[in-house]
């Protein structure tokens, strides 16, 4: 038998183990690296985050990334270069995390890598009428190159599962989060505030499962990040908040950002840059006759827009009147006080807090949901939500390739 795969069937068989989550977002700010001790899977699984760390990418990584990222025409050649070269990047940064911490690669039985999505091609988004109603989506970083890089067996390409089954390839937050985070005490809404904002929504755990779901509500982070990078070249986001804090939102703008189907479009749904570009934006100013203002008030309204797409998504969930479930943030965007407040406004009454109070760091969520899911590919069986009533297929997911 393949020496790997005799480990992958001891390791499928112990109470336990160590599987480091990689995460690299839509911010392109670096690459998430989270050590985490699983015991157990299925509704079973306990989580202990033994080491977390961003290693931030420097100019030139996210340079060689916005050749392609989120762009219909890009060099064919450049493309396919990039990924394994991300595959040799990703290793490189995970060992020399595991070296910071003083862990030996043979002690971590598996690598759960999402790799760096270029693009997000869900059937309502793209126009390519050759391939009306298929969904796609294109995660870089190649598995192989990880496993033979590192020496250890890394699954990779979660994405492509959920596609087949019908999904749209994203969130796949949906089942790492109702795993470790259902609660029977009470209903949850699971909020990444990201490059793209999305949700989870949790019902009471022993409530009926069917009804938990992830979507993505519109941009997060990314819009404010272009619009800084654009007016402030060398500034990579708005630090804590401050220049929003000091503008006022335009409403004609607002009106005209929030005047796009996606914001009405039923739940569940993804997005992606592709659609929440510099171009959106323009085109939104023009039409508002804002393309002159000032970078404090632009950034007020992206904020706006932000907190109101997350709100607008919420009031398809909650029926009115009804109370909000309690709502636990996590990614960037928590460290941004501008964006917090006009959540806030949006969700009157709501009880936020971060996922920190339930034990997952709210920049290491991502990783460890990745983690869970390469858990579930060899320990678990198919997260059953239901029969795909809300796009949650029922399936395992993940690419397994192993060194030698
Ligand atoms: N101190 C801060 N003040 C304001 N914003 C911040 C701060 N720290 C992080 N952010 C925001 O968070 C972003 C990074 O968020 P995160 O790492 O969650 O995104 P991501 O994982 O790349 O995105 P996605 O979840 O869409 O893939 C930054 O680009 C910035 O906009
Ligand atoms: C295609 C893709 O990479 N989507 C990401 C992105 O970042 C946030 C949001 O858009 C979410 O849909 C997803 O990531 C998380 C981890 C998810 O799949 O749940």
């Amino acid at each position: 038998m393949n020496a790997a795969i005799a480990r992958l069937h001891e390791m499928a068989q112990r109470p336990s183990r160590r599987i480091v989550g990689l995460m690299s977002g839509t911010s392109l700010d670096g690459l998430d690296v989270a050590l985490c001790r699983l015991t157990g899977h299925g509704a079973a699984t306990q989580l202990a985050l033994e080491h977390f760390a961003t290693v931030p990418y420097d100019d030139d990584v996210r340079r060689r990334i916005r050749q392609v990222f989120a762009r219909g025409q890009v060099s064919l050649e450049y493309l396919t270069l990039l990924n394994p070269w991300l595959g040799r990047l990703h290793a490189r940064q995970l060992l020399n995390c595991l070296r910071t911490w003083q862990v030996a690669p043979a002690d971590v039985d598996l690598v759960a890598s999402h790799g760096q999505t270029v693009y997000h091609a869900p059937a309502h988004q793209h126009q390519q009428a050759d391939f009306a109603g298929l969904s796609a989506t294109l995660q870089l970083g190649d598995g192989d190159h990880l496993a033979q890089g590192t020496g250890i067996i890394t699954v990779s390409d979660f994405r492509q599962k959920h596609l087949a089954a019908g999904g749209e390839g994203a969130p796949l937050a949906t089942y790492g989060d109702y795993l470790l985070l259902s609660s029977s005490a009470e209903e949850r809404l699971l909020l990444n505030l990201g490059g793209m904002a999305n949700f989870t929504y949790l019902p009471r755990a022993g409530a009926d499962a069917r009804a938990a779901f992830s979507t993505d509500t519109g941009p997060g982070n990314t819009l404010l990040d272009a619009a800084v990078r654009a007016h402030r070249p060398g500034l990579a986001y708005d630090e804590d908040g401050r220049l929003a804090r000091a503008g006022r939102a335009h409403p004609g703008l607002l009106g005209a950002l929030l005047d796009h189907p996606f914001f009405t479009a039923p739940l569940p749904k993804t997005t992606g840059p592709e659609l929440f570009s510099p171009a959106y934006l323009a085109a939104a100013q023009a039409q508002s006759g804002t393309a002159a203002l000032g970078l404090e008030d632009l950034l007020a309204t992206l904020v706006e827009l932000s907190a109101a797409g997350v709100a607008r998504a919420v009031r398809q969930v909650v029926a009115p009147g009804a109370p909000l479930p309690a709502v636990y943030t996590s990614g960037g965007g928590v460290h941004n006080p501008a964006l917090l407040g006009a959540l806030g406004r949006h969700l009157p009454g709501a009880a936020f807090a971060s996922t920190a109070v339930l034990g997952v760091p709210p920049d290491a969520k991502e990783a460890i949901l990745f983690a869970v899911l390469a858990n579930e590919a060899v320990a678990g069986q198919p997260v059953e939500l239901g029969a795909g009533r809300q796009r949650v297929p029922a399936v395992t997911m993940g690419k397994i390739s192993w060194p030698g």
